[in-house]
């Protein structure tokens, strides 16, 4: 039964590579706008449950994925989905910024000209709207046409956000998008992520616990697989009911 408070629901879930079992029996709930940020030392498993979020796995061999993906109430996993149709519903930011190397307008634009034809004037539109909402129209308005891998690090990766944008999703998926920047550029980054946080479900993976603390509104602590604790984040660092988070967000491992 769809449960209408989340936009995306994760029961149970285990992930094998091959023999190995790399996530254990994990249970998580995304409303439909918010931060929610996936911690833990390298290895826990962030990326890896990220990336089963929008079937990402699924062109790896030996990946088994066991337990219950829902978004809007629909079985992710079920074998009339069509995987373009969920990659952009549930769209996803990397850690190295992504540009094609082609304009910046082209880049936007890319996503939309897969969908059904569009006149120039819609589309114009709508790769404006995108680079607006990624928080980086000002900087690119007059340069479309140039080749995007002449912007900086900060300003192709809000192109790749805008990117995602465009095709008009409800998730945000984002592994460690700002850990290939300097500070400032990571801060601008942040900032357009935090316009997009009452529109838009966005779940990060980072290292940066600063990063989780300042962004997100929900945290969830992984390690070796396991869900340790998930919560409000300001419980999660100030707070948290496991030993073990404490350790952890208190730099005594990981
Ligand atoms: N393609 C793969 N084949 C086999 N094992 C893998 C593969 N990808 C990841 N793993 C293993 O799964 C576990 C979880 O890895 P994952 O990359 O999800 O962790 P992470 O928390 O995202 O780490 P990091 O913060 O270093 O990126 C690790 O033990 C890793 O070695």
């Amino acid at each position: 039964m769809a449960d209408e408070k989340y936009l995306l629901t994760t029961e149970h879930v285990k992930l094998f590579y091959g023999e190995k079992e790399a996530l254990h029996d994990i249970s998580l709930h995304f409303p439909k706008t918010g931060i929610t940020a996936l911690i833990g030392p390298s290895g826990s498993g962030k990326s890896t449950y990220l990336r089963a979020i929008n079937r990402m796995h699924d062109l790896t061999p030996g990946v088994r994925v066991e337990g219950k993906f829902l978004f809007h109430g629909q079985d992710i996993y079920a074998d009339n989905v069509d995987l373009v149709d969920l990659r952009k519903r549930i769209g996803m930011v990397f850690q190295q910024p992504t540009p094609f190397p082609f304009s910046v307008y082209e880049n936007v634009a890319f996503g939309l000209k897969l969908g059904k034809k569009m006149p120039k004037h819609e589309l114009d539109e709508e790769v404006e709207k995108a680079l607006t909402q990624a928080g980086v129209w000002n900087e690119v308005k007059d340069r479309l046409g140039s080749n995007a891998l002449g912007l900086s690090g900060g300003q192709q990766q809000r192109v790749s956000v805008a990117r995602v944008l465009a095709t008009k999703p409800d998730i945000l998926l984002l592994d460690e998008p700002t850990s290939a920047l300097d500070p400032i550029s990571s801060r601008v980054v942040e900032d357009s992520l935090l316009d997009l946080r009452d529109h838009y479900c966005l779940i990060i993976v980072t290292h940066n616990m600063q990063q989780a603390a300042r962004i997100s509104q929900t945290t969830a602590f992984l390690n070796e697989g396991r869900l340790v604790e998930v919560g409000n984040t300001r419980d999660i660092f100030l707070d948290p009911k496991e030993k073990e988070t404490q350790d952890y967000v208190s730099g005594r491992f990981g």
